[in-house]
């Protein structure tokens, strides 16, 4: 299960969930080791909106209405989550243009969805919701309430997605004949059915003995069963909605219901929900011939604990920064994908705060020099269906260490928006080369270059002293970081010109130094001095004479930058100390000068 760190929200406090509606506790229970929960029934929509500013997470079903305007006051929202499968209660594009993630359970409540249409079709045949009543009223009326079967009927089905398929499966072991509609239905599945795919709704309407809607509630599908289509029906024919109210045109349901030109229906879903007493739909729900629920398709436990375990596993990955498994607003990943993507994401996020902390600290030439990036992916990873988690990642690196964290909701929702409007440029590029010889299936390779939009590099006197100098030279040449996961666990493998492997986590000090014997004692004995523990020490020494093409061209350039610069020279090395406790300025500026230590830096991961 993943973990949320206590101070994940920026607020220095555990985040917080609400959740206005009922959702099973069996996913709320796992949500209470590392949040706050907080379960609110019964708020108003301005209620609603005056306490969401406060809360990281809200969990909905279909009551709660997820509008813009909640959103926006969601200051710190970073996911809704739909403990079901239906999203036409929340907005969207909102969502999306605020960075908002939003997950639904898709799979959780087909089988209830399913069963429950099932439930009704049997009750319209055989009427039983009106001889329930009668019989509760003391009346005994076996005549007046004959029924019909289903066996050898024909049952249209509208949206053969994933309910509608179930419902098919399960009628066809009723023995009923099937067709469908649905123009983006999966042939070889419908076959497995044995559901007959036909072109036309009116060729579904005119043969239905009983008609199933299964459909979200889309442009398309909304009011789909009106007046023409019911008339285009046998007068024998029962219609169900466990889908969504507003595809039926309640008062032409009603109106044929009424003239006999409908014999039934069993209807779960209404356009409004509860349906006010003067709606259609009211008058629909107390007629003779309807059988009706409360919106009941997914309230069984087993559907209940479902889609609640599956909604909040994905709000602590997401608080937790990890990747959803269903984000409606975002692409699909799927879960085998989601397992191989994982760690570069977060890979990737400590590759972009390690550049900005380590090559562009604020008041550093590097800093203003809005530089391109070229991200490549190597090895295994250059096959991955998606890399846009690794995009959004790098991005929420790079802007991490400069930006604070409330304002900083970057995801893989909102990630290439965000850069363009910061104007900052990722081409990512992807290398089948076979990495494996390194010792790991996938690497990714970040390196700066100068933006030509940049300012810097058209301009003249006002570039930094080492770029005049170069003639026009490149000062973002030996920007590049490479790293690799192996078990998991995320590897820097260069930094610069320097080969190096260490875990980006917690407190680092990267101290660049001439490489002779000496420092290590002295730069320990200071931090000693300082009550800084030492957790671990890398040394990296000048990597090989290698560069994108091999030629080692790229280097020679580097160099020759560098000693125009009065930089590295090749009896350098970085050493990389993870330590505990704070390296404060002080301690810091106190090492550089220090038996041939030349810079020193401390970065935060
Ligand atoms: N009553 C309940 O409690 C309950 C429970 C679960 C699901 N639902 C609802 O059931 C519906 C189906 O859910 P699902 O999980 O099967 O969805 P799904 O996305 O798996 O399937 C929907 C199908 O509809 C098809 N479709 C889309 N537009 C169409 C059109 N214009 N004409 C014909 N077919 C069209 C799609 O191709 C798809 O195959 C949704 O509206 C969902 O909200 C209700
Ligand atoms: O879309 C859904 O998942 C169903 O309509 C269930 O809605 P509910 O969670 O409000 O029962």
């Amino acid at each position: 299960m993943p973990q949320v760190q206590p101070s994940t929200n920026g607020h220095g406090a555990r985040p917080k969930v609400l959740i206005p509606e009922k959702v099973s506790p069996d996913g709320l229970k796992m949500l209470q080791a590392s949040l706050e929960v907080h379960e609110r029934k019964g708020l108003s929509p301005e209620e609603l909106e005056s306490i969401i500013g406060d809360y990281d997470a809200l969990i909905v079903r279909s009551e709660t209405k997820v509008t813009a305007s909640l959103m926006k006051a969601g200051k710190r929202l970073r996911v809704v989550a739909r403990a079901g499968v239906g999203v036409d209660n929340v907005d969207l594009e909102a969502a999306t243009k605020l960075g908002v993630i939003v997950v639904n359970s898709p799979q959780g409540n087909i089988n209830a969805a399913a069963e429950h249409t099932i439930a009704l079709l049997m009750a319209v045949a055989r009427n039983i919701g009106t001889a329930s009543s009668s019989l509760k009223d003391g009346k005994w009326e076996r005549s007046k309430l004959v029924g019909v079967e289903v066996k050898g009927k024909t049952l249209s089905i509208i949206g053969l997605g994933k309910v509608g398929l179930t419902v098919a499966r399960a009628a066809g072991g009723l023995g009923m004949n099937l067709l469908a509609f649905d123009p983006y239905a999966n042939p070889s599945l419908a076959a497995s059915a044995n559901v007959e795919i036909v072109d036309t709704v009116d060729e579904l309407l005119a043969q239905a003995d009983f008609l199933t809607l299964h459909t979200p509630l889309i442009a398309s599908t909304k009011g789909m069963i009106g007046e023409a289509e019911l008339a285009k029906m046998k007068p024998t024919a029962r219609i169900l909605n466990v889908a969504r109210g507003g595809m039926i045109d309640e008062a032409a349901l009603l109106a044929a219901l009424d003239a006999g030109t409908i014999a039934g229906a069993g209807i779960d879903v209404f356009t409004s929900e509860p349906p006010k007493p003067d709606d259609p739909a009211s008058r629909l729900i107390a007629h003779p011939k309807v059988v009706a629920t409360p919106h009941l398709g997914a309230s069984t436990a087993e559907a209940q604990e479902n889609v609640s375990i599956d909604v909040c596993t994905q709000v602590l990955s997401i608080l937790s920064g990890q990747l959803p498994r269903s984000a409606v607003n975002a692409p699909v990943i799927l879960p085998e994908e989601y397992r191989t993507l994982a760690p570069f994401v977060s890979l990737l996020e400590k590759m972009g705060s390690l550049y900005t902390q380590h090559f562009a600290p604020p008041g550093s030439p590097t800093a203003g020099a809005r530089p391109s990036f070229d991200v490549t992916y190597e090895g295994a990873l250059a096959s991955a269906n998606t890399t846009k988690p690794l995009f959004a990642a790098l991005l929420k690196g790079l802007l991490s260490p400069i930006t604070s964290a409330e304002s900083l909701n970057i995801n893989l929702v909102n990630a290439e928006i965000l850069a363009r409007e910061r104007g900052i440029r990722i081409n990512e590029s992807r290398s089948r080369d076979n990495v494996e010889q390194e010792g790991y299936s996938s690497s990714v390779t970040l390196r700066a270059r100068r933006d030509p939009r940049s300012p810097s590099a058209s301009r003249g006197s006002g570039a930094p002293d080492y770029v005049r100098a170069g003639g026009g030279g490149d000062e973002l040449a030996d920007k590049v970081i490479a790293g690799f996961v192996s078990g998991n666990t995320p590897y820097i493998s260069r930094l610069g010109r320097f080969r190096t492997s260490f875990v980006p986590a917690g407190t680092l000090l990267i101290c660049r130094n001439y490489d002779s014997p000496g420092k290590i004692g002295v730069v320990g004995g200071r931090l000693g001095e300082a009550g800084v523990n030492i957790r671990f020490m890398s040394v990296a020494p000048i990597g090989k004479a290698e560069d994108e093409d091999g030629s080692g061209e790229g280097l020679a350039k580097v160099d020759s930058l560098m000693e125009q610069r009065g930089g590295e020279k090749e009896n350098e090395a970085l050493m990389i100390l993870g330590v505990e406790g704070e390296v404060g300025e002080g301690v810091r500026k106190s090492l550089i000068g220090v038996e041939g230590v030349l810079e020193a830096g401390v970065v935060v991961l």
